[in-house]
């Protein structure tokens, strides 16, 4: 009943219609997204971005940024197995995606895990991206830019732990800040927006967040100027695919199967009926 008006109030809100229009565009225009990702997240992040519509390249080279990136509608950024010789692609491509003014996302992957990580998070953050995504551990490691108690990739912390060092870390940077979890928070450093969709059974897939970083990339490729509305629309349709996905998955490997049967799948009605966005302040 109380989840009954939650839904209720989010659909007054105009957010499920939003999050549809967008997944919409992205089907219709099918934006090119440029990875730099982690070894692990290759596969699951471009099949992602596929089964929303939008059209996936995972190129990493320095050589080919300067040719490549300006063609991109946006670029995502992830630095889960990150070494020395893959960051100044990283940069490069952050650098191009600035001056041809196509919106960038950034993946702090365990940024609080070593000094070499943070500073190079930080770096990147430097380079102004339009969204930062990560879980609760990593955004509050890059707020405070120390190091953390840290699970590595995982997250230690609730989302709800997190909203403070969200809000500054967006103050500082001029991102919009996502911290994923049970509630998805998302914020300009003002506004704060949580989008309630998903199943704690994603958190049991390896790199669903790398994932929803890029779909966040192909959402605000398709409304550059509002990064925020587009980042909870993300993060709400990539939820409701997890959950459409869990009503006939056995555990998590058949879940990854059936979230990109099911984003692949979404239709107007189930958007409509299930995406579940409220504001916090
Ligand atoms: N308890 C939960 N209930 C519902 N959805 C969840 C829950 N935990 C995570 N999710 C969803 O799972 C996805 C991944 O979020 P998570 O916080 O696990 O990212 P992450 O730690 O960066 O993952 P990875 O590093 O493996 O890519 C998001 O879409 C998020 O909304
Ligand atoms: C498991 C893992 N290790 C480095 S990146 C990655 C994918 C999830 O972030
Ligand atoms: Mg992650």
């Amino acid at each position: 009943m109380e989840e009954d008006k939650v839904r209720g109030k989010a659909e007054a809100s105009g957010w499920p219609a939003r999050a549809w229009r967008l997944l919409s565009a992205i089907r219709s225009e099918s934006p090119l997204i440029q990875c730099i990702t982690n070894m692990v997240s290759m596969d699951l992040m471009a099949n992602t971005l596929l089964s929303a519509g939008a059209s996936p390249a995972m190129i990493h080279s320095a050589d080919e940024i300067p040719d490549f990136t300006p063609h991109a509608r946006a670029l995502c950024v992830n630095v889960g197995t990150l070494s020395a010789d893959w960051l100044p692609a990283m940069k490069l491509a952050a650098q191009f995606a600035s001056q041809s003014a196509k919106p960038w996302v950034l993946d702090p992957v365990a940024a609080g895990a070593s000094g070499f990580r943070l500073k190079a998070c930080l770096e990147l953050v430097e380079l102004k991206p339009t969204v930062i995504r990560g879980n609760a551990s990593e955004v509050i490691a890059l707020s405070k830019a120390s190091l953390g108690p840290t699970k590595g990739v995982d997250s230690s912390h609730e989302s709800t732990d997190a909203v403070e060092a969200a809000k500054s870390l967006a103050q500082a940077s001029g991102a919009i800040v996502a911290v994923s979890g049970a509630v998805d928070i998302v914020t300009d450093g003002e506004r704060v927006v949580g989008a309630h969709n998903g199943v704690p059974m994603m958190q049991r897939i390896t790199a669903t967040g790398c994932s929803v970083t890029a779909l966040i990339a192909a959402f605000v490729a398709v409304d550059p100027l509002h990064a925020l509305e587009a980042t909870v629309s993300a993060l709400s349709i990539f939820g409701v695919a997890g959950e459409m996905g869990m009503n006939l998955a056995k555990g998590p490997a058949s879940l990854r199967m059936h979230l990109i049967d099911s984003l692949y799948g979404l239709d107007d009605a189930v958007v409509h009926s299930r995406v579940t966005i409220t504001s916090f302040s």
